[in-house]
């Protein structure tokens, strides 16, 4: 039998990740994996930091499409990397000529979560605020970090009394602004997938998802949670080794809820949030979906079921339920996010007057 460094021999394999601590765990689970699947293999970790991670003012809605993956998809198509590790949330949905998603693996927890303050915000604060449980106990007037517009407008459609502030920085730096002398924000939105790969699950306070009693009906973003392999086009060599490692019934999940972005042409700075639910037989996938205004006084939602095994299957439900939301009116409340934007082009998530961050 010829040995698999015969069938798999040739280079080392060149892996491309942001250069944040979550992101080079993230990339070290992936090298783990593949290399447990591909023993005489050879991987080598490339960490860099993206436009995303150096501009730390712009609002990311107004960084614009690709800001946490364009500079890794060059190096791809130069032949300088062989694979890129990405949280897939952060992937547009139009991968660049050259470039494919060749995989993805086992979906983390993809829902959000709620962290609430601990720390008092002055000498004379005697709220507990480590008592709240929920995200409906908050008073009028509390303040929400986020820069997500997602979280935002879903938030602010079914707690309409909340503020919100914007949020930026890796997932350490956000927990830390939290607990903040001053108090800017009585809790922060972060995803499950981020805080437990973290080592911080013990911080979670509530789960936001549209099945769990109190979750607020807040839908995640479309990839949240699962690691997406993004390869050369054409690069068999490399897209054998990944797709080995492939989780499908998470692959699947995840190209039905990019489809839903694709058609309603929705990069992370708009409003579009997603819940994909397995049968226990994983034969079946419950695809939902939501596009809510930034004011949160528009909402759609849609919600299909369907037999899912192939990637046909998953832009087929993917479909049906992008066609219900724009039957129901999801084009005409994106068409306005986009004329608001067109006209105030700096305008992000801002419900509070801007202060120094
Ligand atoms: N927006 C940045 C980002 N991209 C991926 C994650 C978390 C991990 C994941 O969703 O896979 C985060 C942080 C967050 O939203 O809390």
């Amino acid at each position: 039998m010829a040995s698999q460094q015969q069938q798999e021999g040739g280079a080392t394999i060149r892996v491309g990740t942001r250069s944040s601590a979550l992101a080079v765990v993230q990339a070290e689970s992936v090298v783990a994996a593949l290399q447990k699947a591909h023993p005489t293999l050879k991987f080598e970790i490339d960490a860099m930091k993206t436009m995303g991670d150096l501009d730390k003012i712009t609002p990311l809605p107004d960084l614009g499409k690709g800001l946490w993956t364009s500079e890794f998809e060059a190096k791809l198509v130069a032949n300088q990397l062989d694979l890129v590790v990405h949280s897939a949330k952060d992937m547009p949905t139009a991968l660049p000529e050259g470039c494919v998603l060749g995989s993805v693996l086992e979906r983390e927890d993809p829902r959000d979560v709620v962290i609430f303050r601990r720390t008092p915000k002055s000498a004379d604060d005697t709220a507990p605020r480590d008592t709240y449980r929920q995200i409906a106990d908050l008073p009028a007037g509390s303040i929400v970090g986020t820069s997500s517009v997602r979280r935002m407008a879903q938030l602010r459609r079914r707690y309409p009394a909340l503020l919100f502030k914007d949020l930026r920085g890796n997932i350490d730096t956000r927990l830390r602004k939290l607990e903040a002398e001053g108090g800017a924000y009585d809790c922060i939105i972060l995803a499950a997938a981020g805080m437990r790969r973290m080592d911080f699950g013990a911080r979670i306070s509530q789960y936001l998802d549209s099945r769990t009693p109190g979750g607020g009906g807040i839908m995640h973003a479309v990839g949240q949670g699962a690691l997406g392999l993004e390869c050369r086009d054409g690069d068999a060599r490399v897209l054998d080794v990944v797709r080995s490692v492939a989780h499908m019934p998470t692959f699947l999940a995840v190209l039905a809820e990019r489809y839903v972005m694709r058609t309603l042409e929705g990069g992370c700075s708009v409003p579009i949030g997603v819940e994909t639910h397995w049968s226990d037989d994983m034969t079946t996938l419950t695809l939902k979906a939501t596009v809510v205004s930034l004011d949160g006084k528009q909402g759609v939602e849609a919600e299909t079921t369907q037999d899912v095994s192939t990637f046909a299957d998953a832009d087929a439900i993917g479909k049906v339920v992008s066609d219900e939301l724009i039957a129901k009116g999801a084009q005409k409340i994106l068409d306005e996010i986009n004329a608001a934007k067109a006209a105030a082009p700096a305008a992000g998530p801002k419900l509070v007057p801007a202060t120094a961050s």
